[in-house]
């Protein structure tokens, strides 16, 4: 009896063992084996699969290489700098290339009609694994789930809530505090706030060599604290530090994840991302608990975290007429989307700011133009949301800087199960690469001159300058388009408008080009200019 009971033991911990190892050879050999005989019969070319690690190697040495040295001048190939990885595979196989991240493959989608059917597909074409260990909140959720949030988040970026400062005044009469309720006016603070300090350092020579890089970083995280927390921005400030310290190991934590199962093991860089993670969470469900306390009705209206707390959505019951039920975010939800505010809209902000200065440094016709139609449009008044929609050459500025340094230089999608694209037929379990800034720049849609910056591009709008076709995206598309697209242009307005009429700007001997993607595209050495006050 018991070598009967013994030998069963032992035989379910054998078929246990096979199992799993059939499972694990299956995972890590033969199905990366069966995916690149797939890919390779529909003409895509890549690098023979290497077990477990695939191309991760010549991932990383491509982007140490490329980062290693800066670029000589702002129209030298930029995407070589800031997607190195993705010019090193295309070199070796060219555009239609497949590529290893471990033993997943990846594939480089470039043709619009293929681009604008993967962002419009939501359903098929999910958000990668990688995405949502790093972020978390609508960008990272999925079906139902993500429906319910993007609508319950909806509100808080629509235009009205933007808007509210052409009352401005009727509340200045009243005595209400704007600066900490309304979103423009906070926008408007923080502004404020930098220029003082740009013309303090201006005030005794008239000019002076700044970086300006810390300076917008600062700025679009004040603005996010104000318009995310109100009256509680100060500690809205602190939540933002503790998130850019996540950032930073979240980008080491990013590039050893690129090695099988490193992002389950116990590492200092995985301990410290959780115990950032959890005071995060602790410091957000007090502000959250206070807030709730003291909420009003009116409150609801005044800030996006008021905004997500009073958000709900009506349920109907279609089974049974008339059975109405209130969805809400728990606070727990609210807390994620908290952070996604910052994670999304503080870094890529900047660096619209931060490229669209350094390029009207180095295009002073344009930088002249902006500034006329500044004084044309506000002459001696604050910026106000209906005037900001008249500036046409600021607009078509802005656009042409995130159609050369897009904040988000690439899109990733994963398909589960076989899939058809355009006359594909891909298998599941591939990750889908759309290379943004290389379609941005290709001299076959925009011309020979595609890396130099021509605002007048953009003179007739968007759909004009991409003849319809899915070839500019600097905010995604489809569904999930950026959902504070409006929120960072109408801020990127009131900065420029303010920095353009009191300073002229040039690049200092001490700039250093050098852009790099970390999770979005900086200034690695930041950006170095020369500040002349103007009146
Ligand atoms: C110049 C500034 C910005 C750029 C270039 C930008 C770019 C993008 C892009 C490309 C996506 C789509 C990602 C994908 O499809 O995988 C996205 C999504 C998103 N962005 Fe932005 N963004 C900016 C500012 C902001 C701001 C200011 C906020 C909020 C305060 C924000 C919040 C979000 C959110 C929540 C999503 C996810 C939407 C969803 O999945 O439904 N973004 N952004």
């Amino acid at each position: 009896m018991e070598v009967t009971v013994s030998s069963i033991v032992l035989s379910l911990a054998l078929v246990t063992f096979l199992t799993l190892a059939w499972k694990a050879l299956n995972l890590l050999w033969l199905r990366p084996k069966q995916i690149e005989r797939c890919l390779r019969e529909q003409g895509f070319k890549g690098n023979s699969y290497r077990f477990l690690y695939g191309d991760t190697k010549d991932f990383i040495s491509a982007i140490k290489e490329a980062t290693s040295k800066p670029m000589e001048a702002c129209n030298d190939d930029v995407v070589r700098r800031v997607i190195a990885f993705h010019r090193y595979f295309v070199d070796l196989h060219g555009m239609n290339y497949f590529a290893w991240l471990g033993p997943t493959p990846r594939l480089n989608i470039t043709d619009p009609k293929l681009v604008k059917e993967i962002l419009s597909n939501t359903e098929v074409f999910q958000k990668p694994a990688m995405l949502k260990l790093l972020l978390t909140g609508i960008v990272a959720y999925e079906g139902e789930k993500w429906a319910k949030h993007r609508k319950l988040v909806n509100p808080a970026f629509q235009t009205e809530k933007l808007k509210v400062i052409s009352h401005i005044d009727f509340f200045k009469v009243l005595e209400i505090d704007t600066e900490s309720m309304l979103m423009v006016p906070a926008m408007y603070s923080s502004c404020c706030e930098m220029i003082s300090k740009w013309e303090a350092l201006v005030s005794t020579k008239g000019s002076c060599e700044l970086d300006v890089w810390p300076y917008l970083s600062n700025l679009t995280a004040d603005v996010i604290s104000r318009t995310a927390f109100g009256s509680n921005f100060e500690e809205g400030k602190l939540i933002f530090q503790l998130l850019s310290e996540q950032n930073d190991f979240a980008i080491q934590h990013l590039r050893s994840s690129y090695i099988p199962g490193s992002r389950f093991l116990p590492t200092k860089t995985n301990r410290k991302l959780r115990k950032i993670y959890n005071e995060l969470g602790a410091l957000l469900r007090n502000i959250i608990n206070k807030r709730q306390g003291t909420m009003n009705g009116e409150d609801g209206n005044s800030d996006l975290l008021g905004i997500l707390l009073t958000s709900n959505l009506i349920d109907i019951d279609q089974g049974k007429l008339g059975n109405k039920k209130s969805i809400k975010l728990t606070t727990e939800e609210v807390i994620e989307e908290c952070k996604l505010f910052y994670q999304a809209g503080q870094e890529t902000t900047a660096d619209l700011l931060v490229w669209t200065m350094v390029l009207l440094s180095k295009n002073q016709k344009w930088q002249t133009l902006a500034r006329e139609e500044i004084l044309a449009v506000f002459g001696d008044n604050r910026p106000d949301f209906d005037r900001l929609n008249q500036l046409k050459t600021i607009t078509m500025i802005l656009h042409e800087t995130m159609r050369l340094y897009p904040p988000a230089p690439i899109l990733s999608r994963y398909i589960h199960r076989k899939t058809k694209l355009g006359g594909l037929v891909l298998p599941g379990g591939v990750e889908i690469f759309v290379p943004t800034m290389e379609i941005h720049h290709d001299p076959e849609i925009w011309g020979e001159d595609s890396k130099c910056f021509k605002p007048d591009r953009f003179s007739e709008g968007i759909s004009k300058a991409t003849k319809g076709q899915s070839t500019f995206f600097p905010f995604g598309g489809g569904p999930r388009i950026c959902i504070g697209q409006n929120f960072a242009l109408v801020e990127a307005k009131i900065a420029l408008a303010m920095i353009l009429k009191r300073f002229s700007f040039q690049i200092s001997p001490s700039y250093v080009h050098a852009p790099l993607f970390t999770l979005t595209v900086q200034p690695q050495h930041g950006a170095h200019l020369i500040l002349q006050k103007l009146f």
